[in-house]
């Protein structure tokens, strides 16, 4: 029997919704396993600033530095939108990435068979679909500073810094060149280089890296290119290693090639030893509280959990197993259904995961 801490931060629109699906999965593995999963629950973003102040109370800090996984649904909505920066949902997000200096971002991108048949791209391009995106996730835009408005002559201005120091560099380019050698040996580094430092600096300290992993394959691309060729040749990619911004934007983008954003997990790690696993996706207001959001994306975050933080890989393959066979069963959520009158709702679909996990 094995015992793991979880912590459990919903936040906000669909993101309770997917992180109790993915709790109700944890649970049942837990139980045909025989290991104890203890589950404490964190405020984070909009709900947080609603009920504490802020978007990152210190107790959410506390629960998730102790504890061996972080579950995280999603944060922000229309609510909140009008808020300063620094006093936003997504601040909150960005804090504990920070805090607990969670710089990789791991996002696989592969489909599911089952899905291949009904997609509006080509079938023979989308069954091999199979790489991963690492996203660089504590530097870059989203952190860098001066990042401010100021008052410029009666005209209002506003400035984001896009800022890397090279250990940051190195650091997610090693994680790429690891990825690799147990994937298919090859490394894509996407940048700017063509127009900003920070990426000539990128593509340099890659170059640099690469010499201790010369086994591996490394090419360059332009961010522009990388945006077109993940559609035009999806399958070309095995891992793509990308600084924050442009790793958020590819990522949302590849997830069309699976179906859905709906699918896509992601695995945040440092430096910590702890992991925060969450959805790709956002907290979707559009659909919140309706009982549509496709859980799946946060289910399979919670296999990534087991897999990489709690080193529980056959745990987290019958998870994947269990997607595998609802999806082959005709289960649809909304997102990914061909007609909205077929579709399943989020606790029908996770009903249906948890059955196919016996
Ligand atoms: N990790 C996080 O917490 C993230 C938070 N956000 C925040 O979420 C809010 C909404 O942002 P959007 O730009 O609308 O992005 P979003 O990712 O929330 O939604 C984009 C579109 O995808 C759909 N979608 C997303 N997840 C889905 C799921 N599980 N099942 C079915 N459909 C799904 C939504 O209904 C919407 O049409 C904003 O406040 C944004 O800042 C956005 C991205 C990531
Ligand atoms: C707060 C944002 C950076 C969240 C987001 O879009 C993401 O991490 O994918
Ligand atoms: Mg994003």
């Amino acid at each position: 029997m094995t015992k793991k801490t979880i912590a459990v931060l919903p936040g906000d629109g669909i993101g309770p919704e997917v992180t109790r699906a993915a709790i109700q999965v944890l649970e049942n593995i837990a139980r045909l396993h025989d290991h104890e999963f203890v589950f404490k629950e964190g405020l984070i973003g909009g709900s947080a600033i609603d009920e504490k102040g802020g978007p990152l109370p210190l107790e959410t800090k506390e629960i998730s530095a102790a504890s061996d996984g972080i579950l995280l649904g999603a944060v922000g909505g229309p609510k909140w939108d009008r808020l300063p920066g620094a006093n936003r949902p997504e601040k909150g997000l960005l804090e504990i990435r920070k805090a607990l200096d969670l710089y990789a971002n791991l996002r696989p991108v592969k489909t599911y068979s089952a899905l291949i048949e009904s997609s509006p791209l080509k079938k023979e391009i989308v069954a091999d679909v199979d790489f991963v995106i690492i996203r660089e996730l504590t530097g870059g835009l989203y952190f860098g500073e001066p990042k401010k408005r100021e008052e410029i002559d009666g005209e209002t201005q506003a400035v984001d810094t896009l800022l890397y120091k090279e250990s940051e560099i190195k650091r997610i380019a090693e994680r790429a060149f690891q990825a690799a050698r147990v994937r298919e040996g090859k490394v894509v580094s996407v940048d700017k280089a063509n127009v900003l430092e920070s990426s000539r600096l990128w593509r340099e300290t890659v170059d640099d890296v690469h010499d201790s992993y010369s086994d591996v394959e490394l090419s360059h691309m332009l961010v522009d290119n990388a945006a077109m060729q993940l559609i035009a040749q999806p399958t070309s990619f095995d891992v793509i290693v990308t600084e924050n911004t442009f790793g958020d934007i590819l990522s949302d983008e590849a997830s069309m090639l699976t179906g859905s954003l709906g699918l896509l997990p992601s695995a945040s790690m440092g430096s910590t030893g702890v992991g925060l696993y969450e959805p790709v996706h956002g907290s979707a207001p559009d659909i919140a509280g309706e009982n549509r959001a496709n859980p799946l994306a946060a289910i399979s975050s919670a296999a990534m959990m087991l897999k990489y933080g709690f080193g529980m890989e056959k745990e987290a393959e019958q998870i994947e197993a269990a997607i595998e066979k609802v999806l082959a069963e005709g289960y649809r959520t909304s997102d990914i259904a061909a007609k909205t009158d077929d579709a399943v709702t989020t606790t029908e679909m996770t009903d249906a995961v948890v059955k196919a996990l016996e």
